[in-house]
């Protein structure tokens, strides 16, 4: 089954407008100000799970097949236990070619490696991405994802090869099967955004003409500390991403 990006978003709108009344998005809005943004680019070779994973996190829902030939940027507010913060994730289309994404990844404060337990050519991708990062001069924080763990009957790559090439990069690491929702996967992006918390920011005009669907918060099964409250979807068409510029990263011990 193929499902259209569009159509998901409309799934997704329709779901957010039964959640808050004007007034409460009119609080919400205010509560954003000086909101920390943590910024994540989500890499890996074609047909890995990135969309999957990353509509995974954010909705707590598994779509199966969800097609898209753009990078995505979902813009989200979760709520930690320390506090609210923003995220925006950057879905990089692999479909663009071979060429590492220079600009999203500079763009991020954190980023996403992933590959597939089942496709040795996607862990040699995330081996070449992950030695690009390190020749960039600060490089967002990393962890490396090793997805589809339920298919173990399938695989080509060994755990010890994940772990081996993320401690020589010294970042962190897990398999995730995001078809099975393993909690591992959350527990990576806490990681991640605990490493790259923002600085508290300005109040910031979302676009609203830029704005094609909405995503939603979860389905009741809270995997996490991590509360998803409201969110957006904009298709960054290639060259749009990099012209947001990165804000200087604050580093906290926890979240
Ligand atoms: N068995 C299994 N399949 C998965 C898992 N995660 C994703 N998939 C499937 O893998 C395929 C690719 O998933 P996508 O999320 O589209 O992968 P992608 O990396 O975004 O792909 P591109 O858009 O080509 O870059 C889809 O058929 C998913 O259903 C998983 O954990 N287990």
């Amino acid at each position: 089954m193929q499902i259209e990006v569009e159509e998901s978003l409309t799934f997704f709108r329709i779901s957010f407008r039964s959640r808050s009344t004007p007034k409460e998005s009119a609080m919400k809005t205010e509560e954003k100000t000086n909101v920390p943004r943590v910024r994540i680019a989500v890499l890996g070779n074609m047909n890995v799970g990135k969309s999957a994973l990353t509509v995974r996190y954010l909705t707590r829902r598994f779509i199966g097949e969800y097609r898209s030939n753009t990078d995505l940027l979902y813009k989200q507010t979760v709520t930690l236990d320390s506090g609210v913060l923003d995220v925006e994730i950057v879905d990089i289309s692999a479909e663009n070619g071979d060429d590492f994404p220079v600009e999203q990844i500079q763009w991020a404060d954190a980023c996403l490696i992933v590959y597939s337990i089942t496709d040795r050519t996607s862990y040699e991708y995330a081996q070449r991405s992950l030695a690009e990062l390190r020749q960039l001069q600060n490089s967002p924080s990393a962890y490396l994802i090793g997805n589809k763990a339920d298919l173990d009957h399938l695989r080509e790559v060994q755990e010890t090869e994940g772990a081996t090439l993320a401690a020589s990069h010294a970042i962190g690491f897990c398999e995730v099967s995001v078809a099975d929702n393993s909690p591992s996967l959350y527990k990576a992006f806490e990681r991640l955004l605990a490493e790259s918390r923002a600085r508290p920011v300005k109040p910031r005009k979302f676009s609203v003409s830029k704005m094609f669907g909405t995503l939603i918060g979860n389905n009741g099964t809270r995997q996490s500390a991590a509360t998803t409250v409201s969110g957006t979807v904009v298709p960054c068409h290639k060259g749009e991403l990099h012209k947001l510029k990165r804000r200087p990263m604050h580093h906290t011990a926890s979240l």
